[in-house]
């Protein structure tokens, strides 16, 4: 499946247990020699009495705890399995509501509250105002990057506010970002660009996945770092390069909204022995 050209490998582990090895999710993450794809997302039991517990593998095999665009699309397949319009999925970031958005093929998911805290993005020293931190690459009197906004939407962000997000060598900056000392669980890095009071232009360099077409959970991350400096209001469309997802940070409780498409681009057979994989289906974008 993908959302908005993030694209994953979903695994149904509901009714018998599966966990693949990071190897092996690396094996079928590589484009040119297998599935390729960005996260493996596996679908198990839920403990926590949710429709269903999503388990999310970067492409590099390391587990994580939040994907934005992955949520979507399972909350599409929880909702048509169930003929429901809402449904709860457990992560490890917590429990998240996914409901049927506005248009056709469009899902909400509530990603619940950001936190700022230092120690909770993690940051590897003390800071307390994590909306502009001290932090440069590049010459120190003429830094190509500096003074992130930081967040946790049950992931590690930081947002670099730049003029033009086409500007940069991402595949050459991300990298180095991704793994700074700054930051212990290393991070997700994001350009940002600020195109009005409720508009961003983003590209993501996704920890353990590289750059990715959309990132849902960069696309929170961006919108609240926004909101919070004073860039744009609490509502905002994200533009990525793989098209446009729409952040609402609503002011009553602080949760997330994000609203954005899902598609189906094939259902399969994989083989646990050999890895080999068998397409049955080619499903046109899911409706
Ligand atoms: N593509 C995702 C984020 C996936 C996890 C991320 N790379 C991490 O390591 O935290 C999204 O849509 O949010």
């Amino acid at each position: 499946m993908n959302g908005l050209g993030n694209d994953f490998l979903v695994l149904d582990a509901r009714r018998e247990p599966l966990r693949l090895s990071p190897e092996a999710i690396m094996k079928l993450a590589d484009r040119a020699t297998g599935i390729g794809f960005d996260q493996m997302v596996t679908m198990e039991p839920s403990e926590a009495g949710a429709t269903a517990f999503m388990r999310i593998d970067n492409a590099d095999g390391t587990e994580v705890s939040a994907c934005g665009n992955a949520t979507r699309c399972i909350g599409w397949l929880l909702m048509q399995e169930e003929g429901s319009k809402a449904v709860t999925i457990q992560t490890r970031a917590g429990l998240l509501r996914a409901f049927d958005g506005d248009a056709p093929e469009w899902i909400t998911v509530d990603m619940g509250t950001p936190r700022f805290g230092w120690a909770e993005i993690p940051l590897a020293e003390p800071f307390a105002d994590t909306r502009a931190i001290e932090l440069q690459i590049g010459p120190i009197d003429a830094p190509i990057l500096h003074s992130p906004s930081v967040v946790n939407v049950g992931n590690p962000h930081a947002i670099f506010w730049v003029d033009d997000v086409q500007a940069y060598d991402l595949e050459k900056i991300g990298p180095m970002l991704e793994h700074h000392p700054m930051f212990p669980e290393r991070a997700n890095i994001s350009l940002v660009q600020v195109t009005g009071e409720g508009s961003l232009i983003q590209r993501v360099w996704e920890r353990g996945a590289g750059i990715t077409r959309a990132c849902g959970t960069g696309a929170c991350a961006a919108a609240v770092s926004a909101a919070r400096t004073k860039r744009t209001g609490r509502t905002v469309r994200v533009t990525l390069p793989g098209g446009d997802l729409v952040i609402e940070w609503r002011a009553s409780d602080d949760h997330i909204l994000m609203t954005g498409p899902v598609a189906t681009d094939f259902v399969g057979e994989l083989d646990l022995d050999t890895l080999a994989f068998r397409v049955v289906d080619t499903p046109q974008a899911a409706e």
